[in-house]
């Protein structure tokens, strides 16, 4: 059957983009979503479905409100993608940079292209849920004096002039996109053992001296690599935190027996997914 993945955003999106690379071989349908949240709650109405979801970006940082949501929802991990993430400047056609007094696009995007933004203090930055429904909204709307930020395909897609391309601070811009479903599709779609060797698991600890180092250094024994720790606060626990971290090991025994050596040491442990790590772009 034909893959449907909920993505955040319209056709041209970077969520678009990175489902259809993560899938290449396939035929997939991409099923667009307003927010985040829209893209949960549509994920939990239908266990046929997956979702890709932002959840770290090279410049910009951790998507935190996805880290909660994911934990929020009984979606499994079952993959991830790495994705080179290249911005342009798109307006409608005829219009120069000097003209525009309005950008539009994901926050996350902006954010991306601060200096590039601050060097074009006409342009005030306006937050939108996407960067290509704001490309979409400027042509549809015939909105002059407005330009987007968002990625090449989305400004031809949408019929949008390209003022500047390359616009994010660094070229090593990534973002990190996880692949979930639902339980049981993720039991179906698990890769062996021997591809597993990433795993996302979210815990808290104790508010006792050396609590969290005590389980790092369990995980250390065990060869098991942190390649990502996320504290997040618990809410109405004041100055109480809980740890989001991403595991990498070559051995999955191993992994399984440091999750069971720490066990006793944390609390409301759960592994969001086991999966194959994904090397990036280039
Ligand atoms: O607006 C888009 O095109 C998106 O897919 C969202 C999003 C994000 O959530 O971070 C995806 C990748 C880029 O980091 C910029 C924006």
């Amino acid at each position: 059957m034909k893959k449907r993945v909920t993505i955040q955003g319209v056709a041209g999106c970077y969520h678009d983009a990175a489902a259809r690379k993560y899938f290449a071989d396939e035929d997939i349908d991409t099923i667009p979503c307003e927010s985040f949240h829209d893209m949960f709650e549509t994920l939990s109405d239908d266990a046929s479905l997956l979702g890709i979801l932002a959840i770290e970006n090279t410049i910009a940082g951790s998507l935190l409100q996805n880290h909660e949501l994911l934990r929020k929802s009984h979606m499994q991990i079952v993959g991830e993608y790495k994705m080179r993430i290249s911005h342009t400047l798109a307006a409608l056609p005829g219009q120069t940079i000097d003209e525009l007094t309005e950008v539009n696009s994901h926050p996350m995007a902006l954010r991306q292209c601060e200096q590039f933004l601050h060097r074009h203090p006409n342009l005030k930055m306006i937050e939108a849920f996407d960067t290509a429904g704001s490309a979409k909204e400027i042509a549809e709307k015939k909105l002059m004096g407005h330009a987007a930020v968002c990625g090449e395909y989305a400004a031809e897609l949408y019929g949008l002039n390209v003022l500047q391309r390359e616009i994010e601070t660094n070229r090593r811009n990534y973002t990190r996109f996880l692949i979930i479903t639902d339980p049981l599709m993720a039991a179906e779609m698990a890769p062996p053992e021997t591809d597993i060797n990433k795993a996302s698991i979210v815990f808290t600890t104790p508010h006792t001296q050396g609590a969290l180092s005590k389980v790092l250094t369990i995980f250390s024994f065990y060869d098991i690599n942190l390649s990502k720790i996320q504290s997040m606060p618990i809410v109405g626990r004041e100055w109480e935190y809980r740890f989001y971290a991403d595991l990498t090991f070559d051995s999955y025994a191993r992994y399984r027996q440091s999750i069971e050596a720490v066990r006793p040491l944390i609390n409301d442990l759960r592994i969001l997914g086991e999966y194959t790590e994904c090397k990036n772009e280039i």
